[in-house]
């Protein structure tokens, strides 16, 4: 399978799949959305759904092999994948918001991500105690939003067992601060930047 070049970009060189994906489809945008930061748009995949369909279905075969029957995915760029990820492997969804979206009991966690700072809640009763999870989120950047979401898996009595995210910025450390405060939990990168 091969993905054409965008416009004006020329000819790709030799790539896995999934690079040609991160090549042709994620785009990097100065300054976005503060002076210094390079934002990846991922919008360009999800309006293609032969690259969309391939990230799908790779997570989708991490969260079989972790054996999770739940997936937490977080708000709100993370639902765009998680909701179909969990389709596609057969298990539920839950969905962990941005503070004061849902309406019933939640546990809530404050957190600083790579350009500010946010809170995010899941309901109290939104797993069945002590099943497995797999957290799914777009990007992994510093890391915050991922420990954040962990330790709500954990407050809400399930067992994180896997973290899945389409891209990494391996420059930003949030491997090795997630590592740090959880390290039984694998991570799952399908690209890395
Ligand atoms: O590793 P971190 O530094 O915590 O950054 C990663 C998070 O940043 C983005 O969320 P954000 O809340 O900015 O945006 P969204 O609401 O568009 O998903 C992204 O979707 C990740 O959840
Ligand atoms: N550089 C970045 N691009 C897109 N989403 C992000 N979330 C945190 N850092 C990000």
């Amino acid at each position: 399978m091969s993905f054409p070049a965008p416009p004006g970009g020329g000819d790709l060189p030799e790539r896995s799949v999934l690079d040609q994906v991160l090549a042709t489809r994620i785009l990097d945008v100065l300054d976005y959305p503060k002076p210094g930061i390079v934002f990846k748009d991922i919008t360009p995949l999800l309006g293609d759904p032969t690259a969309f369909g391939t990230v799908v279905g790779a997570m989708a075969e991490q969260v079989r092999a972790s054996g999770a029957t739940r997936i937490a995915g977080l708000e709100a760029r993370g639902f765009l994948l998680a909701a179909p990820v969990a389709l596609a492997a057969g298990v539920g969804f839950v969905p962990v918001r941005k503070a004061g979206k849902l309406p019933r009991a939640t546990y809530r966690e404050d957190y600083a991500l790579e350009y500010a700072t946010a809170t995010i809640e899941v309901h109290r009763d939104a797993f069945v105690p002590g099943e497995r999870v797999m957290i799914v989120d777009d990007i992994l950047a510093t890391g915050g939003t991922a420990v954040a979401a962990a330790k709500l898996v954990r407050d809400a009595g399930a067992v994180p067992v896997g973290l899945s995210v389409l891209m990494e910025l391996g420059f930003l450390g949030g491997r090795e601060r997630f590592a740090a405060s959880a390290p039984d939990i694998g991570i799952h990168t399908l690209l890395l930047v």
